[in-house]
């Protein structure tokens, strides 16, 4: 792949800002738009970083607009303004833009499919679940407690014979699932060989949380992809067609956007593939320096900070 670098990646690489305050009034002088990622960003599960909240409300005092782009798909919008209030975040729930809102927009504003021939079967959470429930797209599967359980002898002839599956499924849907059993993948991979479109939300491969990574998206849809030997669409981070989404509801000049992320390929390559202004690493999360400033990296960031409450100056 050929490297992509970020448009203000100086010759002499990304700019490290922390404990600079002069490159970092200078740096966030350049951008009216901050595209925020959350896990590894903001926060790592439940717990908060340092300043993080004062760095927002910072922002926003410069007059700054906002929107928070995350890959996990376990939480709807509206979960995503409890938590910001619950950690003390100033966010709307209109200012969110998560990969299980792009999934939903995707199949109901893009592919359109006929009823009743338009359900989607979701391995996942419930925010995916509430986010197609937003864009009145039916769905099985998913939090539905029947499938958390074993797969018993007779689940293979009802798979088989198809007494298990739902006709209308028209799409497999997958994102990060913490109840992933063998009797979901097995009715996934029944609608994928009768055709069914395969998407997913995203294929980050881990989730950064309590310090450390677990199995992420990606890691969850594995199963399917390895058995059915197809590749799902994912709508997420990296996908510009979620960067068009978001500047289509955002209504911004990208030459004036920054995207912030730990990620690099998803949240920087994103915010590079999407032609912003600037990318800003974060490293309290997934990347580490070393990845962006080995000779010949492939994705690097414009700049790089510690942690997001660097910005404070
Ligand atoms: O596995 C996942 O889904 C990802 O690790 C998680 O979603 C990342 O979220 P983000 O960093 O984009 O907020
Ligand atoms: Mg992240």
């Amino acid at each position: 792949m050929q490297a992509v670098t970020s448009l203000f990646t100086g010759s002499s690489g990304p700019q490290y800002l922390t404990g600079n305050k002069a490159d970092i009034d200078a740096f966030i002088d350049k951008f009216d738009v901050f595209l925020f990622d959350c896990d590894g960003v903001l926060w790592s599960g439940d717990h908060l970083f340092p300043n993080v909240p004062e760095t927002i409300q910072m922002l926003r005092d410069k007059g700054k607009q906002l929107v928070f782009v995350t890959n996990n798909s376990t939480k709807s919008r509206a979960d995503y303004k409890k938590k910001f209030d619950s950690m003390g975040i100033s966010a709307n729930e209109e200012e969110v833009f998560g990969s299980s809102y792009s999934a939903a927009v995707y199949i109901s504003r893009i592919l359109k499919l006929e009823p009743p021939k338009n359900k989607v079967f979701v391995l996942g959470e419930s925010g995916v679940e509430q986010e197609l429930e937003s864009e009145k797209v039916p769905y099985c599967g998913g939090t539905d407690p029947l499938l958390r359980r074993e797969m018993m002898p007779e689940d293979y002839k009802h798979v088989a014979d198809g007494s298990l599956l739902d006709d209308d499924v028209a799409i497999v849907l997958t994102g990060l699932d913490y109840h992933p059993s063998y009797l979901k993948y097995a009715l996934g991979m029944a609608y994928l060989r009768r055709g069914a479109k395969f998407l997913a939300t995203n294929i980050d491969s881990t989730l950064p949380s309590a310090g450390t990574l677990f199995p992420g998206a990606g890691a969850i849809s594995a199963p399917l992809l390895r058995a059915s030997a197809q590749e799902p669409l994912a709508l997420g981070k990296p996908s510009q067609a979620m960067m068009d989404a978001i500047e289509g509801k955002f209504q911004f000049d990208r030459k004036q956007a920054c995207m912030i992320g730990d990620r690099l390929n998803t949240d920087i390559q994103f915010g590079i593939e999407g032609g912003l202004g600037g990318t800003l690493c974060v490293l309290t999360g997934v990347s580490k320096k070393e990845e962006f400033l080995a000779k010949g990296a492939k994705v690097v960031p414009s700049a790089y900070v510690d942690a997001l409450g660097d910005l404070l100056g």
